[in-house]
């Protein structure tokens, strides 16, 4: 719901392109202090939606607002910064000359810039690459420094497409804590990520879309949504999904009959296959 703590509003969105409708009536609404991952399979427009909210695109029809501004003015005021998929950064700059220069174009003043230009550096762990060609890095520490260039003096709003895509499991860490730390201190983040997994440690609420939002909420409350759990046992059955209800009496018996057993509650993957089929390309 819109309240004194939303930050960016979107409305009736839609976004064709020729004859395929790719945005079919979009509402979505976050808030100050919230990541929100917009989640589909390939070419659900996710990305289409996220350039129309950073102001690269323009919608056919319906509003968005951020900060009650429309998106090409709130740019303009340097309230957001985004990581566009496939983005690369400068490469003939050096780290924290790119991450500064970033900041400066968000209009940043000069005195507090040095500060958080060392602080977004630290938090993505690449304090040792400072004065580093971006030249001379490799593609993962191309992507921190452009999440490092995102986060730096906390905008508002950060908007990122896929930013661990292609990253290795410490580098993703490291972009999971810039996301998380800009969180904590009162942005709004909102990502596209294949990484189930990434969105359900990340998000404090998902969209689920394919052409138009089918589902949304917080990650814990989409799960709790499927009506299963499964047991996987080794007395040969295998694994059998039960309702909440019955897992208590296949659990007592498994117990009775000192069986050993695992316990699994649906994830948000499990959500995503029940919504989308199992044709994805989920991690
Ligand atoms: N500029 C464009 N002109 C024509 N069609 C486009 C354009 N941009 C995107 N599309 C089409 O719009 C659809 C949605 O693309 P989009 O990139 O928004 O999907 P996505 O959900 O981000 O996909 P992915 O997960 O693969 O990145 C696709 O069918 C794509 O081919």
């Amino acid at each position: 719901m819109k309240s004194r703590d939303t930050i960016v509003w979107i409305e009736g969105l839609w976004k064709s392109f020729g004859s395929l409708v790719v945005n079919e009536d979009i509402n979505i609404y976050i808030n100050y202090g919230e990541v929100v991952s917009v989640l589909g399979p390939n070419g659900a427009g996710k990305t289409t939606l996220l350039r129309q909210v950073y102001g690269e695109l323009r919608s056919d029809k319906g509003e968005i607002f951020i900060m009650g501004m429309s998106p090409g003015k709130a740019r303009g005021s340097g309230v957001m910064s985004v990581v566009p998929q496939e983005a690369m950064p400068f490469h003939l700059l050096r780290v924290a000359e790119h991450i500064e220069m970033l900041v400066r174009l968000r209009g940043m003043s000069k005195g507090m810039i040095r500060q958080c230009v060392d602080e977004a550096i630290d938090i993505v762990g690449l304090g040792d690459y400072r004065n580093s060609l971006i030249y001379d890095l490799s593609g993962g520490m191309k992507r921190l420094v452009l999440v490092a260039s995102a986060i730096a003096c906390r905008p508002r709003l950060i908007i990122l497409d896929e930013p661990t895509v292609g990253i290795d499991a410490q580098n993703r860490r490291r972009i999971w804590e810039a996301i998380r730390g800009a969180r904590d201190g009162g942005s709004a983040v909102i990502l596209t990520t294949h990484y189930l997994h990434e969105a359900e440690e990340l998000s404090d609420r998902v969209y689920l879309m394919n052409r138009r939002i089918l589902m949304d909420g917080p990650p814990g409350e989409l799960r709790r949504r499927l009506p299963w759990v499964e047991i996987r046992s080794d007395d040969g059955a295998g694994s059998i999904r039960v309702s909440w209800d019955e897992a208590v009496n296949v659990i007592n018996d498994l117990v009775r009959r000192r069986v050993r057993f695992e316990v699994r509650e649906p994830s948000l993957e499990d959500v995503f296959i029940e919504v989308f089929g199992d044709g994805h390309e989920a991690e």
